[in-house]
């Protein structure tokens, strides 16, 4: 060991003598040395050559299409020394068979590294270490071009080996899809000799050829002098590479692959004195140098993701668009066969709804809106989608559009759920029709645009263990199993996909159907568990992964931030806006936050006579297209409204169903009789009263006394006499004109309160001994038959129940509107057991008993309605 020692440190001592001479002999020459140069001169020196192959023209050679003739050392013959260079990138590598741990080793790695990065042109040559037996010391004088970002970290652990190894190879098929021009080489160099398993991972980046934009420089590999491999190695050798061979002074230096030196393979027939450090000034100024392009190349920008001419794609086949880069090469994702629904997760603040917005505008300006239509819903508070419908300041919308839910609620999720199922459906009828059963197949004129719905904080949705989770989880499963064949995508974005408890069984099944996963930082629950990728993640990166997660097939890309580009995204919308085609509408929107106010209600407004049986407007229903929430009034016994809740907005959802009753009347058409109960609601009622009126209806206000006479009246006009015929209302319809005849058309007895006047209505009268209860309960049962309806405000459930003269008297009062009443407290007054309501502000249930519609609905508010805070 010691004789072995001392051999070579003979060797080295003699190699540095070698040099010595040769920088001697160079100086007498009058030949530059190594001088301290300044940063002008750099680049164009490092890559300064003569000899037998032609120069590389410093700082603009590219290194990823050819190989750039690199100078290793210097030739020594009789005559004296010439340099010797060897091609190095565009698919040719070099290895040494001696390590790191021989000084000279490093000293020409370092050199080989600063030759390559100053004959490239900046920024397209990244570089990556490995360095298992110096833990790193013979990247350490290169440390500048770390700082700089041209250099990554050194691997020096197993771990750290075989991430490199991941990153490299991804690397290699990202540049191997990617336009030739924009390909990064990755420097890939080893200090000393790896394993097997990684020595063949390495060889196998050497056999890929220039495409894959991979140079790797590997050390202590003494099969490069045509020796054994490492024991027990079966791992083909490296290929396309020179071999350097060291010996005591000097260094034998192989055939290049493509520029032989010998004819029988034999190599340089010059020994070789391999270049040694270059000064720490020059690696400064190199890095100096480069560190503005490597800077510049970290983060993507929004115009990147756009393609050269806007809609200029078909989506028969799939979509697909770009959505960052992994180093210099666009990274795409795509909607087709391969990858027909995304999940993607990354805790909150990772970036998540940045990345939808890349994709989404990416995929926006490459087809045109009968290529792509857009359903976008979003169920946490936020601005997700808001940007891409019209507002008061920016009319403008994104055409794609068609179904975009802001805050939704999980019902109005469900109701665009349903509705992409019934699209699927319609799809299935065209291909059937057509006798096709690919969209690709179908006739130009019956072509459909793919539809890509996402669903951000899907797991709102999912949440619990309730119907609607239920119903989500079905359709979820359906929609993806189905939409590949009918071009309708899911995007799937989360949290976090763990503890969604609804899925009992089935995520296998349903996110088995979502090969690409889009993992953000936080967000690795979305890879296989042994994945790690997405482990150090910076905000700004994704791990892209087109194998449901499974380790091996990531690409870590980068995407711009599309919040701090948001001039840009205004700009593109409108663009494509102005382009829309002619007769295009507005997406349906659904605002979660957004109250139900009544008076500004365009169905409520365009309510007439004369269409058909009256109905009661209370609301708008949350579902796709945000339709009216009503109630049929006609001649069924039982067609009365009850709004039932603590809430004040019951009134307010009183005062808009009477309103609307009151414009599908001509003036004098329909009388109202109007109770308020409660103080508190006096000026609702009151306005109530002047605009009926103002509307030509006779209006009465009636206190609890003169309520229940004229219930009593109102039943005894309905009940049969003795010959079986009604009698008429003795009762004047109307004070302001008490000498009218009794009205024909409806009325409308309207009680704020109605709660309030169960002690009026409990008293029994003591002639015919009827209570007030009894002639309710007729008039609920005979009224409706007459034209009469009863439209009630209870403050509690019970009261309404004691009114009706117990549950099973409910079908009595078939329209109900819940405000907030507890959905346990409901189901039992219904009967229904697994009723799924929670009373929230601005949210109410309609039950129609009669069709069996449960809805729920935004109940119309009036004038100056904050959120409802009574809940
Ligand atoms: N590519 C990027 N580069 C730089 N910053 C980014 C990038 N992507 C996102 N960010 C920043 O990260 C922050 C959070 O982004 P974003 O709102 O998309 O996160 P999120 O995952 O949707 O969060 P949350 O779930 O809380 O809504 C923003 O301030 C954004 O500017």
């Amino acid at each position: 060991m010691g004789r072995l020692a001392s051999a070579y440190g003979q060797a080295v001592a003699a190699h540095r003598q070698a040099r010595e001479r040769l920088d001697r002999a160079r100086r007498s020459l009058g030949a530059p040395g190594p001088a301290a140069p300044t940063a002008a001169d750099v680049v164009a020196r490092l890559a300064a050559v003569g000899g037998r192959l032609a120069a590389p023209a410093p700082g603009v050679t590219a290194l990823t299409g050819a190989p750039a003739p690199i100078r290793v050392g210097e030739a020594t013959t009789l005559d004296g020394g010439f340099p010797v260079l060897v091609p190095l990138g565009g698919g040719c590598h070099l290895t040494v068979d001696a390590d790191a741990r021989d000084p000279r080793v490093g000293e020409l790695l370092r050199a080989v590294v600063l030759r390559l990065l100053a004959t490239a042109p900046p920024g397209t040559v990244r570089v990556a270490g490995i360095d298992t037996v110096a833990f790193g010391a013979t990247f350490l004088p290169l440390r500048p071009l770390l700082d700089a970002g041209v250099l990554a970290p050194t691997a020096t652990t197993a771990a750290e080996v075989a991430a490199l190894l991941d990153s490299a190879e991804r690397h290699a098929r990202a540049a191997q899809a990617a336009d030739p021009a924009a390909r990064e080489l990755l420097v890939l160099v080893v200090a000393a000799a790896p394993g097997p398993r990684e020595l063949a991972r390495l060889a196998a980046l050497t056999h890929a050829g220039a495409s894959a934009a991979v140079c790797v420089l590997l050390a202590g590999h003494r099969a490069a002098a045509g020796q054994q491999g490492p024991a027990g190695s079966d791992a083909p050798p490296p290929g396309a590479a020179t071999a350097l061979r060291l010996m005591q002074r000097y260094a034998h230096v192989g055939d290049p692959p493509g520029h032989p030196f010998s004819a029988d393979g034999s190599g340089l027939a010059a020994p070789v004195v391999l270049d040694g450090d270059l000064p720490p000034a020059t690696v400064a100024a190199l890095a100096a140098h480069l560190a503005p392009a490597a800077r510049r190349d970290v983060p993507p920008a929004f115009a990147d993701l756009l393609p050269a001419r806007r809609w200029a794609a078909t989506s028969a086949a799939g979509l697909s668009t770009v959505v960052g880069r992994a180093g210099r090469q666009p990274v795409t994702v795509a909607f087709d066969d391969a990858t027909p629904h995304w999940l993607v997760a990354g805790r909150t603040g990772a970036g998540k709804t940045v990345f939808l917005l890349d994709a989404l505008y990416g995929l926006a300006a490459r087809y045109a809106p009968d290529q792509l239509q857009l359903w976008l819903l979003d169920f946490k508070e936020g601005v997700s989608f808001t940007e891409f419908v019209p507002t008061e300041r920016d009319p403008s919308w994104l055409p794609h559009a068609r179904v975009v839910g802001i805050e939704s609620d999980r019902e109005y999720g469900l109701a665009v759920l349903r509705e992409l199922r019934r699209e699927l459906n319609r799809r299935a009828t065209v291909l059937k029709r057509h006798g096709v059963t690919k969209l690709a197949d179908l006739p130009r004129d019956a072509a459909v645009p793919r539809i890509v719905a996402v669903v951000d904080e899907f797991q709102v949705l999912l949440a619990g263990t309730d119907a609607v989770a239920r119903q989500a989880v079905d359709l979820l499963e359906e929609l993806a199993r189905k939409g590949r064949s009918y071009g309708v995508h899911l995007v799937l974005a989360s949290q976090s996909t763990a503890g969604i408890e609804s899925l009992y069984g089935r995520a296998e099944a349903i996110f088995g159907q979502f090969p690409l996963r889009v993992a953000l930082p936080g967000g690795g629950g979305v890879l296989d568990a042994l994945n790690t990728a997405a482990d150090a993640l910076p905000i700004g990166a994704a791990v892209l992964n087109t194998a449901a997660g499974a380790a091996g097939a990531d690409t870590v890309a980068r995407f711009p931030d599309a919040y701090a580009a948001r001039a840009e995204l205004a700009r593109l919308r409108h663009e494509l806006w102005r382009e829309r085609p002619a007769g295009s509408a507005a997406p349906t929107v659904f605002r979660g936050y957004d109250p139900a106010r009544a008076d500004d209600d365009p169905a409520l407004a365009a309510l007439r006579p004369g269409g058909g049986p009256p109905v009661a407007l209370v609301g708008r229903v949350v579902d796709v297209a945000n339709s009216p929430a009503s109630f049929t009034l006609d001649a069924t016994p039982g067609r009365h409204l009850a709004v039932v809740g603590t809430s004040t907005v019951g009134a307010e959802v009183l005062r808009a169903a009477a309103l609307g009753l009151g414009r599908q009347h001509a003036p004098g058409g329909a009388r109202f009789l109007l109770a308020g109960l409660v103080a508190a609601v006096d000026p609702v009622v009151d306005g109530l009263a002047a605009a009926l009126a103002a509307a030509g209806h006779p209006v009465q206000r009636l206190d609890p006394a003169a309520l229940r006479d004229r219930i009593a009246a109102l039943a005894a006009a309905g009940r049969p006499d003795a010959a079986g015929e009604p009698v008429a209302d003795p009762s004047p319809a109307d004070q302001a004109s008490p000498a009218r005849p009794p009205i024909a058309g409806h009325t409308y007895l309207v009680v704020f309160g109605a709660d309030a006047a169960s002690a009026a209505l409990a008293g029994t009268d003591p002639t015919t001994f009827r209570s007030g209860l009894d002639d309710l309960r007729a008039l609920l049962r005979e009224g409706p038959g007459n034209g009469v309806h009863l439209l009630g405000w209870w403050r509690g459930l019970r009261r309404l129940a004691d009114a009706l003269g117990g549950t099973h008297h409910r079908d009595d009062v078939a329209c109900l509107v819940a405000l907030n009443v507890p959905g346990a407290e409901l189901g039992l007054h219904l009967g229904e057991h697994d009723l799924a309501y929670t009373p929230r502000p601005d949210r109410a249930l309609l039950v129609d008993r009669h069709d069996q519609r449960t809805r729920l609905i935004v109940p119309f508010t009036g004038p100056g309605h904050e959120i409802d805070e009574e809940r």
